[in-house]
């Protein structure tokens, strides 16, 4: 089986970049082949060219693992993860956080496989959440934020920017072909895993391989309402708010008079005002946990090495 590691320099605010040369001489020393990305996008085309059945790991955050997956969705092929990443929410939905980067390698490389379920949205494939309205909005914000902001303060001050001008469009939500929400919507997010936005728990009972999105919506709410839930929302309490929808279906649709905005893996999607989102269940062959930890069968065999 052929491994193939791709690092972007560029994540966890240059932390790869520093590591870079180490987890190259690192892969390769393994014996696989090891490639450094020199812009966005150029790791979908990476995984584009590794062969069928070729395990490729992402070195990096949730942004570096979408391109990755890009590359391999509806192939045969196997992702890795190493979080080093500022977000690492699809690690954390692999169980894979916390190992140092070189025991993560190792682990990518040469454990078991599983598998988990895959999302698609408007065509284009998505491992672990997929955020429409006013998280991808301050997200689309953070990028206009001034350059000496970094981090935390970047989306405190995105978030502030949206709230001050919050306008929410009206919806129209169909989950399964059926209408369960018309109205002033401020987010929906359809979740694969439990966590965005690096460890915000908002969906915590989502399971990656239950072959079922979990959505959570939250309807009208004004601008001293977000605020308010916001300290809910960050210990995974929110679910009772009597403004939030918990729900979970195969498919989810969603209506806007205009285009909103929406993130995928903390990556803007092309802005529309019609999202459609669905479930292939256990569509993702992917290196996590569960396969090596004793005792749990995997969901996929382990392929000969
Ligand atoms: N060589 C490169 N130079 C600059 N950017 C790159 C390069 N290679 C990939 N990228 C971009 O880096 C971005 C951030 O990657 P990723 O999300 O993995 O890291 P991160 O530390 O979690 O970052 P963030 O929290 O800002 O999303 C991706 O959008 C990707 O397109």
């Amino acid at each position: 089986m052929e491994r193939w590691v791709i690092v972007n320099p560029a994540a966890g605010r240059g932390r790869v970049g520093r590591l870079s040369g180490a987890i190259l001489k690192a892969a390769r020393e393994r014996g696989a082949r090891a490639f450094l990305t020199e812009g966005p996008g150029h790791a979908t085309e990476i995984a584009r060219e590794a062969p069928e059945g070729a395990r490729v790991v992402a070195v990096g955050g949730d942004g570096t693992v979408h391109e990755v997956l890009k590359g391999l969705a509806g192939t045969g092929k196997v992702l890795g993860v190493v979080p080093i990443g500022s977000g690492n929410d699809f690690a954390r939905m692999l169980g894979l956080r916390g190992l140092p980067w070189r025991e993560a390698l190792e682990h990518a490389l040469f454990a078991p496989e599983e598998a988990v379920d895959l999302g698609l949205v408007n065509g284009e494939a998505f491992g672990a959440f997929l955020g429409i309205g006013f998280d991808a909005l301050v997200a689309k914000r953070a990028l206009a934020a001034p350059s000496f902001l970094r981090g935390m303060p970047r989306y405190l001050y995105a978030l502030f920017s949206v709230l001050k001008d919050l306008r929410l469009p009206e919806g129209r939500v169909l989950v399964d072909g059926e209408e369960v929400y018309r109205g002033r919507l401020l987010l929906l997010a359809a979740m694969n895993g439990p966590a965005y936005g690096g460890g915000i728990p908002i969906a915590p009972m989502a399971d990656p391989r239950d072959g079922l999105l979990s959505l959570v919506l939250a309807r009208e709410l004004s601008r001293l309402g977000v605020v308010l839930i916001l300290p809910r929302l960050l210990l995974g309490r929110h679910l009772g708010h009597p403004q939030i929808l918990f729900l979970a279906g195969r498919e989810v649709a969603v209506e806007f008079p205009h285009p909103v905005p929406a993130h995928a893996d903390g990556e803007l999607l092309p802005e529309a005002s019609r999202y459609r989102a669905e479930v292939k269940p256990l569509g993702l062959k992917v290196v996590g946990r569960r396969a090596s930890v004793r005792g749990e069968n995997p969901a996929v065999s382990p392929a000969p090495a």
